[in-house]
């Protein structure tokens, strides 16, 4: 069941470039009006709506003088650079033609993985929530290199819904939902209206992207849901162009396909879920498999005694993978000491190594830690 539509407050709306644009690949004004339309009417219902939305590429290749939307990096980036004013001066207008201000975030992955940063992008948007503001999110496409990308817009808006601790996640796409196969290959797949966990037969039902526009296809996808259901939110796929969509989704009776959040839910604190979906760990740590046990089922810490192997340079307060004797990566945690200090002879030293309140266990959340 979807949360009681008072309950819902935060929305995260992300709104792909397959929902934004037109047969040709470039922007299309009466699609965005659309949309804007609609989240117009969440706002005036009362809901606080932060809007994740690509199209920067899209908005800008033609003005780049390319004929169609560039694959090559420097071109997709020189035509973000170009598309990104363009689409925020839309979004400007039509918004503050129904007397709302739009504000605009151009975030990367680095972002989230540095403690300062996450926690100045965490004051913004909520002031901007506060104040009935709009942000506007999408990756900051033109300083972004290939090896930091969120490469699509879907793992970014779960990260953004898990931010602000949103009630509810909206992926607009131009598919009704996820199929129990790839459509484009099956076209007897079924729609699935309700997804309780991610299981590895959905990992292997969402396949690429159909569009010549879209990067992330299913999968992006699937890996967003699974960062949103952990996070204990709410989250729902439908398409774009469905009248009503925004509401509909809002109230639970839009078609399309609910995910659940994680049952007794995860209810990490702040600090534990950003070293769980947005630290990137420094080091490894290898403990006895007895010290594991005693770790996850007695919620003890983690003492010098405990550790067999240390892997990577890095200084206290940095966050580690945990390994257990046979290599399984099974927690994160902000480790008390340094790497030299570690290699230390610290065996009688009874200062924790990693504290519980710090540690977090992968097998929690079954999702794999992001590295
Ligand atoms: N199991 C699946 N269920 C639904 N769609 C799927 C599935 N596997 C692959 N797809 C494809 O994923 C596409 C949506 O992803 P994408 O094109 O990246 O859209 P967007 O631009 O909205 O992010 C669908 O149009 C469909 O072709
Ligand atoms: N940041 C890019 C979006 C990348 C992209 O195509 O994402 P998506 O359509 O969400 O799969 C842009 O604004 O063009």
């Amino acid at each position: 069941m979807l949360k009681e539509e008072k309950q819902i407050k935060r929305v995260v709306i992300k709104i792909g470039s397959s929902s934004l644009t037109s047969m040709h690949g470039e922007v299309s004004r009466r699609k965005l009006e659309k949309l804007a339309d609609q989240i117009v009417e969440l706002k005036d219902a009362g809901y606080e709506t932060v809007v994740v939305s690509s199209g920067a590429v899209a908005a800008g290749y033609r003005k780049l003088g390319c004929i169609q939307r560039p694959s090559a990096l420097p071109e997709k980036q020189a035509a973000a650079s170009i598309g990104q004013g363009l689409l925020m001066e839309s979004y400007s207008e039509l918004f503050l033609s129904h007397g709302y201000v739009a504000s605009q975030l151009l975030i990367t992955r680095s972002d989230f993985s540095d403690e300062t940063r996450y926690g100045n992008m965490k004051n913004t948007m909520n002031v901007l929530l506060e104040r009935g503001i709009i942000p506007i999110v999408n990756e900051n496409d033109t300083v972004t290199v290939d090896r930091l990308k969120f490469g699509d817009n879907d793992t970014l808006s779960a990260k953004v819904a898990a931010l602000i601790g949103a009630d509810l996640l909206i992926i607009l796409s131009d598919i009704d939902g996820l199929y129990d196969d790839n459509p484009n290959s099956n076209p007897d797949a079924k729609l699935l209206e309700k997804v309780d966990a991610i299981t590895p037969e959905i990992e292997a039902a969402a396949g690429g992207s159909g569009s010549a526009v879209g990067t992330g296809g299913m999968k992006s996808k699937i890996a967003a849901f699974k960062i949103a259901m952990a996070s204990g939110i709410q989250s729902y796929l439908g398409k774009s162009s469905t009248r009503d969509i925004l509401m509909d989704a809002v109230n639970g009776t839009a078609k399309g396909t609910y995910f659940e959040p994680k049952p007794n839910a995860f209810n990490l604190d702040k600090k534990k879920q950003w070293i769980a979906f947005h630290s990137g760990p420094e080091g490894k740590i290898m403990i006895s498999n007895k010290a594991k046990t005693a770790i996850i089922d007695n919620q003890r810490n983690i003492y010098p005694i405990d550790i067999q192997e240390v892997n990577g340079r890095f200084n206290d307060g940095a966050v580690v993978t945990i390994l257990d004797e046979d290599g399984e990566e099974f927690g994160l945690g902000r480790i008390n000491f340094s790497t030299e200090n570690l290699k230390r002879d610290i065996q009688n030293e009874t200062t924790a190594v990693i504290d519980q309140e710090t540690f977090v266990c992968s097998l929690d959340f079954s999702i794999k830690v992001p590295s």
